[in-house]
């Protein structure tokens, strides 16, 4: 499959939703749901998405208990989503509960959906993470450990800034997810994203996928930068 551009369908009621995807009409997507349209419309906007022939990650960036990750996971597996992730800080054992649980969850026939791991935030620079989160290394050691933490509890991929994909495949390898938000064009508003790149950069620094949120979903046109981010993140 080709690397995807994600749009983040983050839209604060069901009206919106429907008219942004009215206005990308006709485009074959690959969707976020994440926890503001999850929390609204449940279960039933995944099988209407489905229906409609998106592809789906569900990003729900799951972080708890071992147990209670890999029972949850177990229940996601039957939506017949694409991706789906955890916070990598809940350690080694709840990622291995969590692709546990999606493999229990997971009907024969159907395909397991790809597990990937929360790094740090895009929203995160490196003075955020040691003053407040008290995590005293370099963000990118810290980016690139999380990820070789993920690789060995049996993870798929990883979420974290275009930055740091040469570091994860170095670490990983380059089959390994890389899924990456903090994506803005040149000019853009960056609002709380710190980690930033544009689509361009992030296929040359060798990105899987992008994720790309409030660029496309608060444009006037929304097909028409869609079709624009794609072209650079595509390299046309
Ligand atoms: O580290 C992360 C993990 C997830 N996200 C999500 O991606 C989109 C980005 O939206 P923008 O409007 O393009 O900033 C959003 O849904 C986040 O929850 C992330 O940004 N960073």
């Amino acid at each position: 499959m080709q690397r995807p551009l994600i749009i983040a369908l983050d839209l604060d009621n069901k009206e919106k939703r429907l008219a942004l995807l009215e206005s990308l009409k006709g485009e074959s997507l690959y969707v976020k749901v994440g926890m503001e349209l999850f929390y609204r419309e449940g279960n039933k906007v995944i099988e209407q998405l489905k229906e409609e022939g998106h592809r789906i990650f569900l990003d729900l960036k799951l972080h708890d208990i071992p147990n209670t990750v890999q029972r949850t996971m177990k229940e996601l597996a039957k939506l017949n989503i694409d991706i789906v992730n955890v916070h990598a800080a809940g350690g080694q054992k709840m990622m291995a509960g969590a692709r546990e649980g999606l493999e229990t969850g997971t009907s024969s026939g159907s395909r397991r959906p790809v597990l990937i791991a929360v790094t740090q935030l895009t929203s995160t620079d490196e003075q955020t993470m040691q003053d407040e989160l008290l995590i005293q290394r370099p963000l990118t050691e810290v980016v690139q450990s999380y990820a070789l933490l993920a690789k060995s509890s049996g993870v798929d991929g990883v979420v974290c800034s275009a930055q740091e994909v040469p570091l994860i495949h170095q670490a990983c390898g380059t089959s390994f997810y890389t899924v990456t938000p903090g994506i803005r064009r040149v000019g853009d508003e960056v609002g709380d994203q710190k980690r930033v790149v544009s689509p361009g950069q992030a296929r040359e620094l060798g990105s899987w996928g992008i994720v790309v949120g409030r660029s496309i979903t608060g444009a006037n046109d929304p097909l028409q930068v869609y079709r624009e981010m794609k072209q650079q993140w595509e390299g046309l």
